[in-house]
């Protein structure tokens, strides 16, 4: 029960609950490979005393419940308000060096692996609950605790993937009816069934899969097919410096921003300083620390937060406040995720001033979740919830079933591998070695 005015007993956490759950992926491709059928996921509940209840989501890999294990033992008896907490608990998590040691993030496309930001990732879901958890408390939206919305509704971009019809013959997984998409038309006829579907209006490919003619041919048929339309590329930092910059010419008139053309701050550098089409990124900018050197270098002009890896909401807040500063735009990366996380992504991005660039997310793609009701887009939009907390609702019977597919993996599921899941259709298959065109 909610307490007209919550005191410091009701806001209490009472008890903290843990699900990781695997969750069904289409077989998209990127650099690295393809994704697993299945892909691991954790979902984070935080109950206070009076039995309110908030949700959070994140990634579920091994190093990510390793963490997120100890540090939900810690929260038990503190506020749900106490945010600013969270980081002090988590930088007592003691990280296994082997977790981070020359490793980059699954395959490397979401930039370093530091310990703090496996810690910040890991806090991100347990901000999110607890701000669910105390807008339930005060009957007030997530996007009010953070100081309030400045619109109405978010607006997500179209995340177009080449794609297999189906996952390898063999693979235990759940058939998807988006088809397959191996060339420009496949492409456009994708891009077509995400208007139809969600009506969205700008678009991102994910290149980086076939060699940059092919990649460009594809865009071209997006701007034929979607005149006047944002288009954006992303081959996560597959190419080198001349070959990103063959692209950016090639494609300049019609992208709204190349996305990760090349890996690290000094590529990213030397590719900005050699075109005016703008350059995105979810790599080479990551964490704060790695900030000043792409700034002042001006190696991106737009940085794709992702509110997982930043370590929650109101760090993504202050992501887009240092942002602004630097005249750098600041737009929203996605991975794999549901609504719980869509709709957290959609509250911080309400709360943010000049927000240029629609937001990526991979949700269409999910066709399971662990919500009672999924979360709409129309003409590509979210609206933003007024309800209490997120606005979502667990659905146990769901989440039950996704964790039981967690349970009864033997384990080779549990950590998302992109390389592995390629090498089940290519047993010759290795992580290409970068720059790979
Ligand atoms: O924008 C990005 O770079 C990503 O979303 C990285 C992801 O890992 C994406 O490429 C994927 O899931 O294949
Ligand atoms: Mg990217």
């Amino acid at each position: 029960m909610t307490a007209a005015h919550p005191t410091a007993a009701h806001l209490t956490v009472a008890e903290v609950r843990l699900t990781p759950i695997l969750v069904a992926d289409p077989p998209l491709l990127n650099t690295q490979g393809v994704h697993q059928p299945y892909t691991p996921r954790l979902i984070v509940e935080v109950v206070t005393a009076d039995g309110t209840t908030g949700v959070g989501e994140t990634y579920g890999d091994t190093k990510y419940l390793e963490l997120a294990r100890p540090f939900a033992e810690r929260l038990k008896g503190r506020q749900v308000s106490d945010l600013n907490g969270l980081f002090t608990l988590a930088d007592d998590l003691a990280v296994d060096r082997s977790r981070i040691s020359g490793q980059v993030d699954v395959g490397g496309l979401r930039g370093v692996q530091t310990a703090d930001k496996l810690r910040l990732s890991v806090v991100s879901a347990f901000e999110v609950a607890c701000l669910d958890a105390l807008g339930k408390a005060l009957g007030l939206p997530v996007h009010a605790l953070l100081g309030g919305k400045v619109r109405d509704s978010v607006e997500y971009s179209a995340y177009l993937f080449y794609k297999w019809a189906a996952h390898p013959d063999g693979v235990p997984s759940e058939p998807d009816d988006w088809g397959a998409a191996l060339d420009p038309a496949g492409i456009v006829a994708q891009a077509r069934r995400f208007t139809e579907r969600h009506g969205f209006t700008s678009f991102k490919l994910k290149g980086g899969v076939f060699p940059p003619e092919q990649e460009i041919a594809a865009v071209r048929a997006l701007a034929a097919a979607f005149p006047g339309h944002p288009l954006r590329l992303d081959p996560n930092g597959a190419w080198s410096v001349a070959t990103s910059l063959v692209v950016a010419k090639e494609l300049g008139d019609v992208l709204e921003y190349l996305e990760d053309p090349a890996l690290g701050t000094p590529a990213m550098a030397e590719v900005a300083a050699g075109t005016d089409v703008p350059l995105a990124t979810n790599m080479c900018v990551t964490t704060f620390a790695e900030i000043p050197e792409a700034f002042t270098r001006g190696a991106v002009q737009v940085v794709l937060s992702d509110h997982h890896y930043w370590g929650g909401l109101r760090n993504t807040r202050q992501l887009a406040a240092v942002c602004a500063t630097f005249g750098v735009d600041v737009s929203m990366h996605s991975n794999t995720h549901l609504g719980i996380s869509l709709a957290a992504m959609t509250h911080v991005a309400a709360t943010v001033p000049g927000l240029h660039h629609a937001c990526d997310s991979h949700y269409p793609w999910q066709s399971e979740d662990v919500l009672t009701e999924r979360i709409a887009f129309e003409g590509g939009r979210v609206t933003v919830s007024d309800a209490p907390g997120l606005g979502v609702e667990l659905d146990r019977e769901r989440l039950d079933r996704l964790h039981r597919r967690w349970l009864d993996d033997d384990g080779t599921l549990r950590d998302r591998d992109d390389t592995a899941a390629m090498r089940v259709a290519d047993p010759d298959w290795v992580t290409p070695a970068v720059p790979r065109w």
